[in-house]
């Protein structure tokens, strides 16, 4: 279902999200981190990917749930970690309205937390991020869409 919220999409495919990550890398490669917290479940591809970049081996979880496709629930955290951050960098896809962002940042205050994406309200929270969308756009992420058959313009003008 479309939420009131968003009026338009952003569709990221699986090569962009690969070279925007690589770019946040750039950013990321001269400081020294002990481990990565990836926020699932969104948070763990990009999290796989910098681990790569930046060989890091040590990779934790913060399980967390707030969204039903594009209606967002209550928080629920199904699992945290045993530190308050200082020393690891903390990794999600995005933020949005920084929800998500504000109750994990209360769990890891020390940490470095970044996202490939981020809009307006929840900028503030993170320390970096890649691009900014804006607010009203749903980014649409390559795990959720498949590759479908279109038909040819000019058959569906006839209709
Ligand atoms: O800034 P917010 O408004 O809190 O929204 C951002 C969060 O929402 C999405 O996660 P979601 O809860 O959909 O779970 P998922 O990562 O398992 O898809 C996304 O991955 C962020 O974690
Ligand atoms: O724009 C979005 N895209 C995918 N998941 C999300 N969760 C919150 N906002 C978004
Ligand atoms: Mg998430």
């Amino acid at each position: 279902m479309m939420s009131h919220r968003y009026h338009q999409h952003f569709t990221v495919s699986w090569d962009q999200l690969h070279r925007d990550v690589r770019e946040l890398c750039h950013r990321l490669v001269e400081r020294d981190f002990q481990g990565i917290v990836a926020i699932t479940r969104g948070g763990l591809i990009p999290a796989a990917l910098i681990a790569r970049e930046l060989n890091v081996r040590l990779i934790d979880t913060v399980c967390i749930k707030s969204y039903e496709g594009q209606d967002q629930g209550a928080l629920e955290v199904m699992k945290g970690v045993d530190h308050d951050g200082d020393g690891w960098l903390l990794v999600d896809d995005l933020v949005d309205t920084g929800k998500t962002a504000r109750k994990v940042r209360e769990m890891l205050p020390r940490a470095h937390f970044v996202t490939v994406y981020a809009k307006p309200e929840g900028r503030p929270l993170v320390d970096q991020y890649l691009t900014e969308v804006a607010q009203d756009c749903w980014i649409q992420f390559p795990w959720d869409m498949g590759v479908t058959y279109v038909e040819p313009l000019a058959d569906r003008i006839k209709r």
